[in-house]
């Protein structure tokens, strides 16, 4: 379903566990500020909104899309955290170095997945335009970032009750 088949801010509380005993770690990177601020704040609503406690919710900036990997992974090893969100918005330019960033970033946070024990979601948005990202983050499709908490609590949830 692409996404223009769905709402990214829609979510059912009651199919959702109680973010009151997570931490959280947001990453979010400068560039393209605009967008990821309104990632940001969708995340951050959504968190809230699931019962997290504000003080459990680490926040750090990052230049650009690729350090998103090294400051998730300096999270994890430095903060005790239940699951990370990298925020990020790469659009794309005149040359390849879109496809370069994509993919860089794309295969860190897949590693840190593999090689961490907390789970990193990945909310780096990949457009061809800024209109594209303006939609996803807050517009007419409603907000990635919202959809990455919803995400980042089911799997801190799901890395409790497996811990058990
Ligand atoms: N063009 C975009 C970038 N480029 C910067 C890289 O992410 C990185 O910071 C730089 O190569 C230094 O290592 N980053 C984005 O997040 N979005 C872009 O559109
Ligand atoms: C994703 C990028 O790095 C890209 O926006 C940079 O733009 P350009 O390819 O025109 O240098």
């Amino acid at each position: 379903m692409a996404t223009a088949n769905k709402n990214l801010s829609e979510y059912d509380k009651n199919t959702i566990p109680s973010a009151k005993d997570f931490r959280f770690g947001i990453v979010v990177s400068e560039w393209n500020d605009k967008i990821t601020e309104g990632l940001f704040s969708g995340a951050e609503k959504a968190l809230l909104d699931c019962e997290a406690i504000p003080n459990n919710i680490v926040r750090w900036n990052v230049p650009g899309s690729f350090e998103l990997i090294y400051g998730a992974k300096r999270m994890i090893d430095t903060q005790k955290l239940d699951a990370v969100i990298v925020i990020g918005c790469v659009i794309q330019g005149e040359t390849k170095h879109f496809d370069f960033v994509c993919e860089g970033v794309t295969q860190g946070i897949k590693d840190l997945n593999v090689q961490t024990d907390v789970p990193v979601i990945f909310c780096v948005l990949t457009d061809n335009n800024e209109q594209q990202s303006i939609d996803r983050s807050g517009g007419i499709h409603g907000n990635k970032g919202t959809e990455a908490a919803i995400a980042a609590l089911k799997m801190a949830y799901l890395r409790q009750q497996s811990s058990l």
